[in-house]
C-alpha cells in the first residue's frame, strides 16, 4: 500500500493568489516573448474573429475613401439653391446620373452653374458640386429632353456629403497588437484596406484527468465510479480561451501510465492536468511531476482550489496541476490557467469583466482565503435582496461552498470573488462578480 507520510511534512503555507499567478503569468510571457516569428500566422479576415492580433494594423485606404453622399438626392452647387422655397422654386438641369459603384462622377466634368447630378447613397459626389439635396426636397426631377429638377428647399452648404478620410485616414492606427478580433474589428479591418492579418498563432494545449474512479460520461457507473466531468469542462474552457486541443486523456491513478504519457504525448504549449495533486496516497499526477524538480506544488489562499501545482515538464512545456474537486477546478482555471493562455497568445488585459453586484442570499467564506463562489444572477424580486440596487446574486450550488458540487455549476453565470478578511456574505452585501459565459 502507498504511504501517506510525504504528507506529513508538508508545509501549510498559504501563498496569496496575486503571487501564485504572477509566477504563472512570468513564465508564460517569457515563452510568448520567445521566437516571435514560429508564433505569427496570416489569416484571410473572414477566419480572423476570434484570433488575436500579432502586430498592430493601420490604416492603408481611408475612410471614405472618396467624398460621396449620404442620401440619394441631388448634387448641387448651394449658392444656385440657396434661395429655394416651396413656392419660388429653383430649377436646375440635372446633367448626370450617379449610382453606387459607378465610377463617372470621378471623370465627369465640374457641375456648372445651374446644374445637377442625380446621385444616389455612397455614389461619388462629382466636382463643383458642394451639398447634396434629398431627394424629398425637390420634384424628383423630370424625365424628357429638358431633364429639370425643382429644388423646394435647400440644406446647409456642405450637407449630406460624408467626406473622405473623416472616419479613417490613410497611417490612422486601427487596431493594438494583442487585441482580440471579434466581428467589429474584422469589418473595420476590412474598411481600412485589409484582405488578411497577422495573428498569434493558437497555444496548443493537453488535458489530462487522473483518477481511477473516472468514466466515459453516459457510461454505466461500476461502485466507487463517478463520470469524469473535468476532462471536458478544461477542453471546452481552453477553446474558448483561443487555443487548440491537442489531446484530452483521462488515466487511472497509475504513475506507469502517467509515465508511458509523458513519454510518448503531443507536442503542447501547455499541460494541464486534473486530480492527484493532493496529498493522498494515489496521487500520481504530484508522485510524477514533483520527481521532475522543476513543478512546484503549493497551497494558495483560494477556496476552492487550493492545491495548484506549477512549473515546467521535461522538455520546458508549461504544466498545471490542478485539484480534482470540479468547482475546485472551474475557479482554477479562471484564476489561473486562463489568464496564462491568454498571455501566451499575448493578450495585453488576461482578467474577466468583473460587475458590481448584490448578494440576494447570505454564505460564509473561509476567513483568510479568497472566496470565488460560482453564482447565478437572480430575477429582481426573487431572494431575499430583492429591493437592492442592481445585479443580484445567489449562490448556484445548492449547498454552498462545497468544491465537489459541480452539477450547480450549471446554474453559474460567474464567481462572486469574496476577499480574504471576510468570512460572512450578508443578503444586501455588495459583491465583486467574474462574469463568464
Ligand atoms: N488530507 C487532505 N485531503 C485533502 C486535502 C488536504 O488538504 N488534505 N485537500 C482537499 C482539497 S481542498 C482538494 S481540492 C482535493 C484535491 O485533491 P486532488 O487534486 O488530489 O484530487 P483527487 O483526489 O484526485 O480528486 C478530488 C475529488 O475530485 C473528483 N474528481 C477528480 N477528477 C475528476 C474528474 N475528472 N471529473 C469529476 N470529478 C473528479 C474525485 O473523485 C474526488 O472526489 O483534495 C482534498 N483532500
Ligand atoms: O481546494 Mo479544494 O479545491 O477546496 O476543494
Amino acid at each position: 500500500m502507498p504511504s501517506t507520510r510525504a504528507a506529513f511534512h508538508e508545509t501549510a503555507t498559504l501563498i496569496p493568489v496575486a503571487q501564485h499567478l504572477e509566477r504563472v503569468l512570468a513564465a508564460v510571457r517569457a515563452d510568448a516573448g520567445a521566437q516571435p516569428a514560429a508564433r505569427i500566422e496570416t489569416v484571410r479576415l473572414a477566419d480572423a474573429a476570434g484570433r488575436v492580433l500579432a502586430a498592430s494594423v493601420d490604416a492603408v485606404v481611408a475612410s471614405p475613401p472618396f467624398d460621396n453622399s449620404a442620401m440619394d438626392g441631388f448634387a448641387v452647387r448651394w449658392a444656385d439653391v440657396a434661395s429655394a422655397t416651396r413656392e419660388a422654386p429653383v430649377a436646375l438641369r440635372v446633367v448626370a446620373d450617379h449610382a453606387a459603384g459607378s465610377p463617372d462622377a470621378h471623370d465627369a466634368p465640374p457641375l456648372g452653374q445651374g446644374e445637377a447630378a442625380r446621385i444616389m447613397t455612397g455614389a461619388p459626389v462629382p466636382a463643383g458640386a458642394d451639398t447634396v439635396v434629398p431627394v424629398e426636397r425637390t420634384d424628383g426631377g423630370t424625365t424628357g429632353p429638358e431633364h429639370l429638377v425643382q429644388v423646394f428647399d435647400a440644406p446647409d452648404l456642405g450637407r449630406h456629403i460624408r467626406r473622405a478620410g473623416e472616419d479613417l485616414e490613410i497611417g490612422d492606427r486601427l487596431l493594438d497588437a494583442g487585441t482580440l478580433l471579434g466581428p467589429r474589428q474584422v469589418a473595420a479591418a476590412a474598411t481600412a484596406g485589409h484582405g488578411t492579418l497577422e495573428v498569434v498563432r493558437r497555444p496548443r494545449v493537453s488535458v489530462v484527468a487522473t483518477g481511477s474512479e473516472l468514466t466515459e460520461p453516459g457510461e454505466a457507473l461500476h461502485p466507487g465510479r463517478i463520470p469524469d466531468s473535468n476532462s471536458l469542462l478544461l477542453a471546452s474552457l481552453v477553446r474558448e480561451a483561443g487555443c487548440d486541443v491537442v489531446e484530452v486523456v483521462r488515466m487511472p491513478d497509475d504513475e506507469a501510465r502517467l509515465l508511458a504519457w509523458l513519454a510518448e504525448r503531443e507536442p503542447a504549449d501547455a499541460v494541464v492536468f486534473t486530480g492527484g495533486v493532493s496529498v493522498g496516497a494515489y496521487d500520481i499526477v504530484r508522485r510524477v511531476l514533483a520527481g521532475l524538480g522543476t513543478v512546484d506544488f503549493v497551497r494558495v489562499a483560494m477556496q476552492p482550489g487550493s492545491p495548484q501545482a506549477f512549473g515546467r515538464l521535461a522538455d520546458g512545456t508549461p504544466v498545471f496541476g490542478l485539484p480534482g474537486n470540479p468547482v475546485a477546478v472551474a475557479v482554477s482555471f479562471e484564476v489561473f490557467v486562463r489568464p496564462a493562455l491568454l498571455a501566451l497568445q499575448g493578450r495585453r488585459d488576461v482578467q474577466r469583466r468583473r460587475v458590481r453586484a448584490t448578494a440576494a442570499l447570505g454564505w460564509d467564506s473561509p476567513a483568510g482565503r479568497l472566496q470565488l463562489m460560482p453564482v447565478a444572477f437572480v430575477e429582481p424580486g426573487e431572494g431575499d435582496g430583492g429591493d437592492a440596487e442592481g445585479d443580484a446574486v445567489r449562490p448556484a450550488t445548492r449547498g454552498g461552498t462545497g468544491s465537489h458540487l459541480s452539477g450547480g455549476l450549471a446554474a453559474a453565470s460567474g464567481f462572486a470573488i469574496v476577499p480574504e478578511h471576510v468570512s460572512r456574505v450578508e443578503a444586501g452585501d455588495p459583491v465583486d462578480v467574474l462574469v463568464t459565459p
